[in-house]
């Protein structure tokens, strides 16, 4: 009998079922894409029934399609896009809104009245994070201000919230566990990161109610068991963590110093600080890496809202090509100080800049500029994005021991070579990019006994390609130059 490891992956653009052996090598693989809805400007929801559709849907096929059993199934994790907001009915499971999707924008009046009010630096020593509606809070505030009755149904303890693995956990385990991770309550600016528990004077500003909110556990934990699946039924789910710090388990960073960055629809650069919840003074996040055996290691975060995202606006919005994969030959035919730089602050700034309201733009056309400058443009900004997050950590005396890089965006030799080049840095691409998903099922391995240690998890990372800097200081400081001047003149 051969033995596995799942993982659910639900990300932004879609969701994946993942089987691992129990070396970490992937066996089989499911994903399914849904729609993402903008019904007002700077506004991003996801309806949580196609999300549930496609999750269920993936994990069915993954199972029925590879015929494997569900006592093939060693234990499960679920890793998932981290702050979407999901508020539902305990009672009919009914959820009462569409998902607010992290991107979303709405809040961010209701977050400037309470920086006025000076309160971003007393909600950033609890919960590391600034004052944007990017997290869960001010988004649960909005639904029940917005939703009719819904204030009222919460107060009599009628409603509970989620972020997607809760939802997930929820409907996978017949509505019986309600349940989170510490990786995920670090992101809903309601978890004080020093306690590890739900801060009453956090629920009071928001105006939540504790009825609420999930049980907090480890991100390796004993979360439920899965029923009303039938390729599924009686599989324990043993580990939950947000999709950027299952990416960071999944490449192994467990040193302080270590760090990874993420390049999937946004951009998620991560160093882990060990037990120790340091603080940036130039705008970078506090967050839970991971919480094992009621241990938290925590991590600075630099948040990236647009990265290969930019990459599918090229595709569809402005049609310039058909895939992503014709924007390697394209960038390869063009000289990296072409002079254009595109900004995709096409849903304002994340760090440093946390400018909820900034918009785009295309600066330095010429008659010349072609398709392959726009393109190229486009694949540099993320990499001039990352050289920003990197500037900032020197800011606050950091700098990364080794970074490691994964996503969708990986594949692209073109940008890791730039990316090294305009940081100074080495880029280490591991053998396996998709490290969000194996790291939730390391941390199902993990609680299920299969793996003894992280140190046992650490023997298990690859190195497939390492891209060293090649160019000048001078031409490096030149182009990254241009590039701050276009975010000024935003
Ligand atoms: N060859 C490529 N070059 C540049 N970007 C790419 C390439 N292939 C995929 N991408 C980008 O990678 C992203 C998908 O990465 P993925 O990790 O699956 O994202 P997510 O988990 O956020 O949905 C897409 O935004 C896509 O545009
Ligand atoms: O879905 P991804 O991979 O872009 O990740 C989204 C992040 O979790 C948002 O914080």
């Amino acid at each position: 009998m051969s033995q596995y490891l799942l993982s659910i992956d639900q990300g932004t653009t879609s969701s994946r079922a993942i089987l691992f052996n129990l070396k970490g090598e992937i066996v089989a693989t499911r994903q399914q894409e849904f729609p993402q809805h903008y019904p007002a400007s700077g506004w991003v929801e996801h309806d949580p029934e196609a999300i549930w559709k496609t999750v269920i849907s993936t994990l069915d096929d993954l199972m029925t399609g590879e015929k494997v059993h569900p006592n093939d199934v060693v234990a499960a994790g679920i890793t998932n896009q981290r702050e979407t907001t999901v508020v539902w009915d305990r009672e009919t499971g009914e959820c009462l809104y569409n998902a607010i999707v992290w991107q979303d924008r709405r809040t961010a009046s209701y977050c400037e009245s309470l920086k006025a009010d000076n309160l971003e630096p007393w909600v950033a020593n609890r919960t590391g994070l600034l004052l944007d509606p990017y997290f869960s809070a001010s988004k649960i505030s909005w639904i029940l201000d917005n939703v009719s009755d819904a204030r009222e149904r919460a107060e009599r303890g009628e409603l509970a919230f989620g972020t997607i693995d809760t939802f997930l956990l929820w409907r996978l385990t017949g509505g019986r566990e309600h349940r989170t991770d510490a990786s995920n309550a670090s992101r809903t600016m309601l978890f004080n990161i020093h306690t590890q528990q739900w801060d009453p004077e956090l629920l009071k500003l928001f105006e939540i109610p504790e009825s609420l909110l999930p049980e907090v556990m480890d991100s390796a934990d004993h979360f439920g068991v899965i029923t009303g699946l039938e390729s599924l039924n009686g599989t324990h789910i043993m580990g939950v963590a947000g999709d950027q710090q299952a990416a960071m388990v999944g490449q192994t960073c467990f040193e302080s110093g270590m760090a990874k960055s993420t390049y999937g629809t946004g951009c998620f650069l991560m160093l882990n600080t060990g037990d120790e919840a340091l603080q940036s003074q130039n705008r970078l996040l506090t967050t839970v890496a991971y919480r094992i055996n009621g241990e938290p290691t925590y991590a600075l975060e630099g948040s990236i809202f647009i990265a290969g995202a930019t990459i599918q606006w090229l595709r569809d919005g402005l049609r310039l090509i058909r895939d992503a994969c014709e924007t390697e030959p394209l960038a390869e035919g063009t000289p990296v100080d072409h002079g254009v730089y595109l900004v995709p602050a096409f849903t304002g700034l994340g760090a440093p800049h946390w400018d909820p309201n900034a918009r785009g733009a295309i600066l330095g056309l010429t008659r010349d500029t072609g398709i392959k400058e726009i393109v190229t443009a486009g694949l540099q900004s993320v990499c001039y994005q990352t050289k920003d997050l990197q500037k900032t950590m020197e800011k606050d005396g950091i700098r990364p021991v080794t970074l490691r890089v994964d996503g969708g965006m990986v594949v692209n030799n073109w940008v890791l070579q730039f990316l090294a080049d305009i940081l100074g840095a080495r880029v280490d691409r591991p053998d396996m990019i998709e490290t969000t998903a194996l790291g939730a099922a390391y941390l199902a391995g993990l609680q299920a006994g299969v793996y003894s240690s992280l140190d046992e998890l650490s023997k298990l990372w690859r190195c497939d390609r390492t891209f060293e800097p090649v160019m000048t200081k001078d031409k490096r400081d030149r182009l990254y130059g241009g590039w701050l001047r276009a975010v000024q003149k935003l």
